[in-house]
């Protein structure tokens, strides 16, 4: 049977957080013929396997400490309180499936229409979609947003997919007693504090001394020492040869680290090693859209790629964000720009502030104090720093307090704060605020001009000397 025809003015690759936000913008607030195509589920990696489930765990990681905690301020509760694992995760599922069901409610409002199918381009105005029962779409577009994301990458290791990867990690319908995460990034250390919080013996094998390399060294140096403090079992200078599956359900990782050769037998083995662009099934280089080394799309600030009609955003991109306020902004200002009569709209990918929900939270904005020294030499930059016991911890003994560390690191006469860095309690509600502050080029000075919220963690901040 010949492929329907269909026609519009903007094709959106990709149901997730940039291609949504972007189509629903062309549609609903400019008028253009939009279509989305989404061959998984609606929302994409943040809403089905991304920070929502995320942050729904983290927040009950988050309870167990808690509950761990209220002894010391003369609550009667049992250390180790039981957590139910299948009804949590049960409800957490029920949540996202009505967040698909929301997000297609959206679309339907803003007028794009949604096709359930998996994309592959003809040619450079052509796609085709391959819908669930197979029925083929050829779509022709005067406009086309390649927003299809990413996926988890397994390392080459005998055995590796015997594993799972964060995506697993949503799928695990009973705890793992005893879980080896292996990785250094956002992944790895948010699902090996989660892990651990819950009641979990939990290994964190990384590769280096320190995780979380790409953030400033302070930062490195107390979330690992933190991560120690609380009982997770980091493996230092650690690679892995081997995973096997020893029966009843258990994996045996063979290891080195710094203390020699060893052997873990787990519940569970979890890869978080990074993540590469979806673009198996895309057939794009039929468009010839010109990738890098890793293959991501390459494109310009403004979402260009090489060839005129085809844009592209978020996770598949080289824009070195991975993160999902960006793929929406980015998809928002697109559309502002192709459809809006915005001609200068686009997203400045300078002074984005992220988030790592490890325990604690550790929130980062701008350079680190290297980066800073690397860019404005050494005498034109002043550090502040402030490492304190945060007065929720007063109650607790030394040993079960936990740290809070700020750092300020300000360039040139006027102290310019050129990057921040936090780690403690609410740090991700903190950030959000003294982000909108950097963007707008505070210098030290304005920081000291608000005068401090007591008694709060941040209000540091706002005091440093
Ligand atoms: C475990 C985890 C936790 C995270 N936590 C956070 C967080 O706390 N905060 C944060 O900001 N970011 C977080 N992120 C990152 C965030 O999820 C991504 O940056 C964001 O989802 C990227 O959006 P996107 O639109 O580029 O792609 P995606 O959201 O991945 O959407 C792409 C969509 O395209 C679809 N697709 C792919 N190929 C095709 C095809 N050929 N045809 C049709 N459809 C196709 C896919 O199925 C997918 O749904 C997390 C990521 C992970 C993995
Ligand atoms: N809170 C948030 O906003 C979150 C955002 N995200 C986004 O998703 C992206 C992907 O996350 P993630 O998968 O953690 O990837 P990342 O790229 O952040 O980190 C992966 C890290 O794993 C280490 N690694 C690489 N290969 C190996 C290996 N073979 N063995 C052991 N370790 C290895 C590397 O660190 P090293 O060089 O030190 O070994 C590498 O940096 C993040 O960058 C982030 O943008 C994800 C989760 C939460
Ligand atoms: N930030 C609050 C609110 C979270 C929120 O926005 N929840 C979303 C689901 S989260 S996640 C899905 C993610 N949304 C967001 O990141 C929120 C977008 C922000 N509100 C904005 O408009 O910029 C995304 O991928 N967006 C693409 C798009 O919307 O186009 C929702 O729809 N809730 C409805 C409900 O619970 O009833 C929180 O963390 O508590």
């Amino acid at each position: 049977m010949a492929p329907i025809q269909k026609e519009c003015d903007y094709l959106v690759i990709g149901g997730g957080s940039g291609g949504l936000a972007s189509a629903r913008r062309a549609s609903g607030m400019y008028g253009a013929k939009a279509i989305a195509i989404e061959n998984k589920r609606l929302g994409g990696t943040c809403v089905n396997v991304g920070c929502v489930p995320k942050k729904i765990t983290w927040n009950a990681a988050s309870i167990a400490e808690t509950i761990k905690e209220a002894k010391a301020y003369g609550f009667s509760v049992s250390e180790t309180a039981p957590f139910d694992w299948p009804t949590f995760t049960k409800k957490r599922d029920a949540y996202i499936r009505r967040l698909n069901g929301i997000y297609e409610k959206n679309l339907k409002n803003d007028k794009v229409e949604y096709l359930h199918g998996t994309a592959s381009f003809v040619d450079g105005h052509t796609v085709k979609v391959v819908l669930d029962d197979q029925t083929e779409i050829s779509v022709k577009a005067k406009k086309i947003l390649v927003a299809v994301g990413g996926y988890p990458i397994l390392p080459s290791v005998e055995g590796a997919e015997l594993g799972i990867t964060s995506d697993g990690f949503f799928e695990l319908h009973t705890q793992p007693k005893k879980a080896a995460v292996v990785g250094a990034g956002y992944i790895a250390v948010e699902m090996a504090g989660m892990l651990h919080a819950l009641g979990t013996e939990t290994h964190l094998f990384i590769r280096h001394d320190t995780f979380l390399r790409t953030f400033d060294p302070m930062v490195q140096e107390k979330i690992v020492a933190e991560y120690e403090r609380q009982g997770i079992h980091i493996h230092k200078g650690s690679s892995q040869s081997k995973l096997e599956d020893i029966g009843n359900g258990q994996k045996r990782l063979h290891y080195k680290d710094k203390n020699g050769e060893g052997t873990l037998d787990v519940d569970t083995c979890l890869w978080a090693i990074g993540r590469a662009p979806e673009l198996e099934k895309l057939n794009l280089d039929v468009t010839k859209v010109k990738r890098d080394e890793k293959n991501h799309i390459i494109v310009d600030e403004y979402q260009n790629t090489n060839i005129p009609q085809i844009y592209a955003l978020g996770d598949v991109c080289n824009q070195n964000f991975e993160l999902t306020p960006v793929a929406i902004a980015a998809g928002r200002r697109l559309s502002d720009r192709l459809f809006g009569g915005q001609p200068d709209a686009h997203l400045d990918y300078s002074n984005i502030p992220s988030v790592v929900f490890a325990h604690p939270e550790v929130g980062s904005i701008g350079l680190t104090e290297p980066a800073a020294r690397e860019k404005y030499g050494d005498e034109n930059i002043k550090v502040y720093n402030s490492s304190f016991t945060a007065m929720y911890y007063s109650m607790m003994e030394p040993e079960d307090k936990g740290p809070t560390s700020y750092k300020l690191v300000c360039a040139g006469k006027e102290e310019k704060v050129v990057g921040m860095h936090i780690l403690g309690l609410g740090s991700g509600e903190i950030l959000q605020g003294f982000g909108v502050a950097i963007k707008m080029g505070a210098t030290k000075a304005d920081f000291d001009r608000c005068v401090a919220i007591h008694p709060t963690s941040a209000e540091e901040l706002v005091t440093m000397k």
